[in-house]
């Protein structure tokens, strides 16, 4: 039996007597005081008999808080504590709960206007600058900011809510639309939303903005300002055809509705998994469906994260390594299994690779798979290796047992049994070997403390290389010494985005004999003219990366208009580590605080510490 869970840190709540079993939103969005005003009635479920109610909250004011049991008020007190790095916690004292009550808890409350989880744009700010945006990101723990909860994995939670806007504007929301209505005094809208499948609060999301629909299927549609739901309608136009291939991987779609909403620059990340309604970065529209991966990733979180979710933040990586193999396998069954070899085999080598030897450094405590978080902030432990070490831990184990169709089976099965539940890295190898106990010796050679709890780089796994190696030839061209750089751009015209971005990610590698070629390959590949994310930011990194002084122009201009963490980030860091750079990038860094989104504020300024 695997050993009882650990508390998950991250929480304060006393979700091991009480847990919640419905939220009730009704909540009023105020562009002008950039808040929102709320009342939050939970249902609650008494496991074991407590005194207390204990909640997760992070700089919300509250109003009032009244606890009903089997319909009568009882008297209850309240009052906020300090809880560090976590925010305040909520606690409800001397009750009196006894196992298998259901009280009723309400409280009214307004956020900050520096909400951890909120971004509130003004007209100015958005695209088409036309109306105020508001826009969430609850992952981690920033869901306590916009509402008291028990803001842990651990707890899943069915919700409805009501929320009213200014006239004229769209809200959606991680739930299935129940319509819409005037207010009472007219001036406003209230969208009515359900959510009938249980979700952890860090799944709670909202959108209100000037958006328009444009349908791809029965089941899906995008959401974009109007100026960009064209390019978003081209670009995500094989969400069906993606979400299909996903179910014949994982199992039937449970959510109902798979939406997507392009989002402001400002969001943080490329994707985020708000069942029925993913949020997407605009950094996606390539304008020619070759970042379309993120989508296939985001779609394979509705059975990996919202469907089977890990117990804790400290076991992240059963959230983002499966999702990353699904995402891959979607990818082998559309684009063969080459593809997948090649995408797997990159992961690896530019993501993980580069995280643990450039990033943090082999012994840092963030390169482990299995986190020890204490009462740290889980997103600074954010990085790219429980995606990719995670992943690759998965193939090793698949490639080992020596049976795909198998191993498929296995994550179905897997998939089947910890729906709607939480799990954590001991339960899950529990039922690996339960599920393959005929293979106990294959599964007893690979070193699961290695893989799993010591920092650094694990093996890795064997691929085949064939695509692959083309790049790896094409970059040595360039990264040779003494040999001559290619003058066309015939051999890298011919490739797959993901080969281009491989090739030059290899120079960035090797850059140390890459010399002063800088000039050369860009105007040989027209690298100044990559509408592929991806692709514009290793080319400006790898100018950055060697000092070529007409990228700094480049880089700047990147990382002010583009708030994805994952672009904006490194670009920071490498103009703050350089003479010539840093004190520009600073005053850049520092003008636009005003524009950018919280958390990308924090990760920049964490940089500079
Ligand atoms: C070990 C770390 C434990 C917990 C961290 C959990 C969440 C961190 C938080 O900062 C939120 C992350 C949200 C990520 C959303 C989407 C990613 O897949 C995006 C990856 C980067 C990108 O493509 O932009
Ligand atoms: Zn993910």
């Amino acid at each position: 039996m695997a050993p009882p869970h650990p508390r998950d840190p991250s929480t304060a709540s006393n979700y091991e007597q009480v847990v919640v079993s419905h939220y009730s939103l009704k909540w009023k969005v105020d562009f002008e005081k950039k808040h929102i005003v709320g009342d939050v009635q939970m249902n609650l479920k008494v496991n074991q008999d407590s005194s207390e109610i204990v909640l997760d909250t992070r700089d919300l004011v509250i109003q009032s808080v009244s606890l009903k049991l089997n319909g009568e008020k009882v008297q209850a007190e309240y009052a906020l504590k300090d809880n560090g790095a976590l925010g305040q916690k909520l606690a409800v004292s001397n009750v009196s709960l006894k196992t298998g009550d259901t009280p009723v808890l309400e409280i009214k409350y307004e956020t900050s206007n520096n909400a951890a989880a909120l971004q509130f744009l003004t007209s100015d700010q958005t695209t088409d600058k036309v109306a105020p945006y508001l826009f969430s990101q609850c992952q981690a723990i920033n869901a306590r900011s916009i509402v008291p909860c028990m803001d842990t994995p651990s707890v899943k939670s069915t919700y409805d809510a009501e929320v009213c806007v200014p006239l004229g504007l769209t809200c959606l929301m991680s739930a299935i639309g129940q319509g819409s209505k005037p207010s009472e005094c007219g001036k406003r809208t209230v969208f009515s939303f359900k959510q009938p499948v249980a979700i952890p609060s860090y799944l709670l999301a909202i959108v209100v903005g000037h958006l328009e629909q444009k349908v791809i299927s029965e089941r899906c549609a995008v959401w974009a300002e109007p100026s960009q739901a064209e390019a978003s309608y081209y670009e995500f136009a094989e969400t069906e055809k993606i979400l299909k291939v996903a179910e014949e991987v994982a199992g039937p779609y449970v959510w109902g509705r798979y939406d997507l909403v392009v989002l402001p620059a400002t969001f943080p990340f490329g994707g985020m998994e708000n069942p029925c309604l993913t949020f997407i970065t605009p950094t996606l529209l390539a304008g020619d469906r070759s970042l379309v991966n993120v989508i296939a990733h985001e779609i394979s979180h509705s059975w990996t994260g919202n469907l089977v979710t890990n117990f804790s933040w400290e076991h992240f990586w059963l959230n983002e390594g499966f999702t990353v193999f699904l995402e891959r396998k979607i990818h082998g069954k559309m684009y063969g299994e080459l593809e997948r070899q090649f995408e797997s085999e990159s992961g690896f080598e530019e993501a993980l690779v580069r995280t643990v030897n450039d990033v943090f450094g082999p012994d840092h405590e963030y390169t482990k798979l299995v986190q020890n978080l204490g009462d740290a902030d889980p997103d600074d432990a954010f990085s790219s290796v429980p995606y990719e070490k995670g992943s690759a831990l998965l193939f090793t184990i698949e490639q080992a047992l020596g049976d795909n169709a198998r191993f498929e089976e296995f994550l179905r099965s897997y998939i089947q049994k910890y729906a709607y539940k939480t799990v954590s890295t001991d339960e899950w190898k529990e039922y690996l070997y339960e599920s393959f106990s005929d293979n106990k010796v294959i599964l007893d050679n690979i070193d699961w403390n290695l893989w799993l709890h010591k920092a650094g780089l694990p093996p890795k796994p064997k691929y085949d290389s064939t695509l692959m190696k083309a790049c790896k030839e094409l970059a040595a061209k360039w990264t040779t010494e003494g040999s001559e750089a290619p003058t066309d751009g015939e051999g890298f015209v011919k490739m797959s985005n993901s080969q281009k971005l491989a090739v030059i990610d290899a120079i960035r590698v090797n850059k140390n004999s890459f010399g002063d070629r800088m000039p050369a390959l860009t105007a040989t590949y027209k690298l100044d003219q990559a509408k592929n994310a991806e692709l514009k930011f290793s080319w400006l990194m790898l100018g950055l990366e060697t000092k070529w002084t007409p990228i700094i122009d480049a880089s700047l201009a990147f990382a002010l208009a583009v708030g994805r963490m994952k672009y904006c980030k490194p670009i920071y860091r490498s103009l703050f580590g350089w003479s010539a750079t840093r004190d520009r990038a600073i005053s850049q860094f520092k003008a636009n605080i005003p524009n950018m989104h919280p958390i990308t504020v924090k990760a920049i300024q964490s940089l500079l510490k």
